[in-house]
């Protein structure tokens, strides 16, 4: 699927040859590509607008396998970029190409106060169009991986910063998604948590699939296969 900073066609991802199948020589195409992406705010009320230029033709390709971290001062607009790769933004010109389902993880946990955990991942799930037992086989193997099956049954109204955050990826991560995009998805998680977090997403990159981390510290830097920072609108890769 492409998209004119639209979501993008499912083409050739890469990483799964058949066995026996002739190696094929191109280079695989990225399954989630960005290329020329520009986005521009409108502050302010008339007459006194102006016009806030983010994105200044922002290209970012992860491929199959990958965990790539993009980078950038606060404000430099990452949030921006990933919102439009998910389809909940629209760019001002540019184009999207995504070669798969994606998960998404915003910045700020989008979750239902009067809803408990396992509501939160039943809703999900009829949403992403799974039967009961892939959402309950599915819900036990996140509860396990990210440690807070004790909260399963409680509402999100009662639970700490670091436990939304877990219900929050494991809303991303439900439905096995082929590529995961996440907005500062450990800021709220203790340490334990935080390594079981870069093990689950070694595991995604072993299994082929793609994820992408919007990440602020430095000491990450060694997990990632690579990083894209964004400066003055642009892409590059220190
Ligand atoms: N809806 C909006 N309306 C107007 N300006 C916005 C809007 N959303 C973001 N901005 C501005 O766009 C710029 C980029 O914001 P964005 O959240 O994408 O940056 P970021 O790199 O993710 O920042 P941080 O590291 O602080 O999370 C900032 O100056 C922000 O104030």
């Amino acid at each position: 699927m492409s998209r004119q900073a639209r979501p993008v066609g499912v083409g050739r991802t890469g990483g799964e040859e058949r066995p026996g199948a002739t190696p094929d020589p191109r280079p695989a195409a990225a399954r989630l590509e960005a290329i020329g992406v520009t986005k521009s705010y409108r502050r302010g009320v008339w007459p006194r607008t102006r016009v806030l230029p983010v994105l200044r033709g922002a290209d970012l390709a992860v491929h199959a396998g990958e965990i790539v971290g993009l980078v950038g001062e606060n404000g430099s607009g990452k949030s921006t970029l990933m919102k439009i790769l998910v389809g909940a933004l629209a760019a001002d010109a540019g184009e999207i190409r995504v070669g798969g389902r994606i998960g998404y993880c915003p910045q700020d946990p989008v979750l239902y106060d009067r809803l408990t955990c396992d509501e939160h991942l039943e809703l999900f799930g009829v949403a992403y169009g799974m039967d009961a037992d892939t959402i309950a086989e599915s819900a036990d193997g996140l509860y396990a991986t990210l440690g807070f099956g004790n909260w399963r049954s409680s509402r999100v109204e009662e639970l700490s910063g670091g436990t939304r955050a877990k219900l929050n990826l494991s809303v991303a991560l439900l439905a096995d998604p082929e590529i995961l995009l996440l907005d500062e998805p450990y800021a709220g998680f203790d340490w334990d948590t935080y390594q079981r977090f870069w093990a689950l997403a070694a595991e995604r990159r072993s299994a082929g699939r793609s994820v992408l981390v919007i990440s602020h510290f430095v000491t990450d830097r060694e997990r990632f296969d690579r990083i894209v920072e964004l400066r003055d609108g642009q892409t590059s890769s220190p």
